[in-house]
């Protein structure tokens, strides 16, 4: 996916202010303060929430031109931060309509559904109703609902959050094993080291680091390596305001 000069404001507020970014295959974590963006960003690369300005393009289809503009959306899915799913459905499915609703074949959802809860640890669970599950659970079914369309482009807003230690170990190893691109956006510095080939930092409106986890932990400190988070917290307090 390609982002090019993403302008985004709320109203007179400016979130995002010439994003320029090329997601290459891997997993990239976005990092931010609460409120810089990442949520914002996500959900236009997704494709619901076009940007004041600039292009988002994903497999060479604009997201945001009518001809490409169901192409490109083929191509992407996003696990969200909270994910409301009816609670009378079965985690099946639920898989199931969101894959028909991403224009799968009618005849191949059924068969998605299974594999994609299959890959997330809830073959067992499937035909447990959304309401009987846990917060973990329905975590697995957000991120079983995201790749049921086998996207290239595949965006995670935060999914560890809310888990216990336990169950977030098990969707680290979950993300892990996914392959393709993978944005994931995460305030858990665990998660980005464990996790991360590339980090962006999203700081007042633009991408003020891109570099590795290792990078990072360098960054201003003449080379001494420190903790993920005081890498960050060095990228954020530096540079213009
Ligand atoms: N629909 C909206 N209307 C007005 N302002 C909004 C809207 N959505 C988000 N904002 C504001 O835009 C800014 C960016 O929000 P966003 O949710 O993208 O940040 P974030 O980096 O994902 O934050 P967090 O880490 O807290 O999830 C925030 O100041 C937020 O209050």
């Amino acid at each position: 996916m390609v982002l090019e000069g993403i302008h985004l404001s709320y109203r007179e507020v400016s979130v995002l202010n010439g994003v320029d970014l090329e997601l290459r295959p891997g997993i990239t974590a976005l990092l931010g303060v609460n409120g810089a963006g990442k949520t914002t960003l996500m959900n236009i690369a997704a494709g619901s929430l076009r940007p004041d300005r600039g292009l988002a393009a994903v497999v060479g289809q604009a997201v945001y031109r009518s001809r490409s503009r169901r192409r490109a959306l083929r191509h992407v899915a996003m696990m969200p931060q909270g994910s409301s799913f009816p609670g009378n459905l079965t985690a099946h499915e639920t898989v199931r309509y969101i894959a028909w609703m991403r224009g799968m074949p009618p005849h191949v959802t059924a068969g998605a559904a299974t594999d994609a809860l299959d890959r997330v640890g809830l073959a067992a669970e499937s035909s447990r109703k959304i309401r009987r599950m846990s917060g973990g659970m329905r975590r697995r079914v957000a991120l079983a609902q995201a790749i049921v369309s086998s996207p290239s482009l595949l965006l995670l807003d935060e999914p560890s959050t809310g888990l216990d230690p336990e169950q977030r170990h098990g969707m680290v190893a979950l993300v892990r094993q996914l392959g393709g691109t993978v944005l994931l956006s995460s305030h858990v510095m665990e998660d980005v080291r464990d996790l991360a080939d590339r980090v962006l930092v999203l700081h007042r409106g633009s991408i003020r680091f891109d570099g590795t986890v290792a990078e990072l932990e360098r960054y201003g400190s003449d080379g001494n390596n420190r903790a993920t988070e005081e890498g960050f917290l060095a990228v954020i307090n530096d540079g213009p305001r």
